[in-house]
């Protein structure tokens, strides 16, 4: 079987990956000539930088080899999946190796705008000292609103807890673990009561963003919204608005509607804390997902 990894994958995968004998080939390749590359392979390894739109498969298709596409990572929305299912390639990901590691990440982000850890890193860098600006919040007490209650919000919880954060959530299938101790509401009570509002779900790009200028207007606006989960679930130019406005009192983010992003105005804004898109970038997610992938294709090739 021919193996391309798009996105890369970590090295003791890789090897595992030769070592059984399948041939390897990592390399990225531009949208407009991945699907012609992909006649050849049987199998396509991604993260969220490749997107495997229509175009991409239909071209793969023409060849007739490619059977297995798998996303390294949580998120499928870079990949037109049923499209590909409907004309037979199978689509997989890899659901939980990534959890705690987003979910650690949230909490950095969390810690950050509370204390303004990020500006302070700029602003010292500049020569400045301004401790007197520097007031913050401690979460202790505080509520945080999760909205989506799956693997990596309950892992949010979790730290929540120790930090003696009063937990609310909102989520949309029934299926969620340990739910006595926190209490389940709708996004409207939600966005009123939380002093922190994290967002953990998939984006759904036919229902758009789930934050908008009508869920920023119904935030305190001393709460910050802190979005690990992807760009399209925050209207960018909403909170960016809410933001300059006073409306809310600071944001953090790890993912944008464009990636790379070009919103200076957003990574720039004193009260936002940024980062691009690590939340799985951990050696220990990327170790999980590689050995995640190489089960998933040992398994595919029985
Ligand atoms: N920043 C990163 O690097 C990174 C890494 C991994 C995952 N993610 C993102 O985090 C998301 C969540 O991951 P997970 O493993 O916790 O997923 P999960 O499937 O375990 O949980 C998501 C939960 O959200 C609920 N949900 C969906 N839409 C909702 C809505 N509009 N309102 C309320 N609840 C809703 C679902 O019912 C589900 O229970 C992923 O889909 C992915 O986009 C980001
Ligand atoms: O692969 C990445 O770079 C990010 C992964 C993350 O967004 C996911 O959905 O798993």
């Amino acid at each position: 079987m021919r193996i391309l990894l798009s996105d890369g994958l970590e090295k003791e995968a890789i090897k595992s990956l030769e070592e059984k004998g399948f041939e390897v080939v990592n390399e990225h390749y531009e949208a407009e000539e991945l699907g012609e590359k992909l006649k050849d392979f049987d199998v396509l390894v991604v993260r969220s930088a490749t997107k495997v739109r229509k175009p991409i498969i239909d071209k793969a298709l023409e060849g007739g080899r490619l059977k297995l596409i798998i996303r390294g990572g949580v998120g499928v929305d870079n990949i037109d999946v049923d499209y590909a299912q409907n004309n037979g390639i199978t689509v997989k990901n890899t659901p939980r190796a990534s959890s705690i590691s987003v979910a650690e990440l949230t909490f950095g982000h969390i810690i950050s705008v509370s204390r303004f850890i990020h500006i302070a890193n700029v602003t010292m860098r500049e020569g400045k000292w301004e401790k007197k600006k520097y007031e913050g919040f401690e979460l202790y007490g505080k509520t945080l609103g999760l909205i989506g209650f799956g693997r990596i919000a309950q892992e949010v919880a979790k730290r929540a807890e120790a930090f003696g954060m009063k937990v609310i959530y909102t989520n949309l299938s029934g299926k969620v673990v340990d739910t006595f101790k926190f209490e389940r509401c709708s996004l409207e009570e939600l966005l009123r009561k939380s002093d922190y509002v994290s967002l953990h779900i998939p984006f759904d790009k036919a229902k758009g963003p789930v934050i908008g200028k009508e869920q920023l207007d119904m935030m305190k606006n001393t709460a910050f919204l802190i979005n690990c989960a992807r760009g399209g679930v925050v209207d960018e130019a909403a909170l960016l608005e809410a933001l300059n406005s006073n409306k809310i009192a600071g944001a953090a983010i790890d993912v944008f509607e464009e990636e790379p992003t070009k919103n200076e105005a957003l990574i720039n804004h004193p009260r936002v804390s940024v980062t691009p898109h690590i939340g799985a970038s951990t050696i220990e997610a990327q170790g999980k997902i590689g050995m995640e992938v190489v089960n998933i294709i040992e398994e595919f090739a029985k």
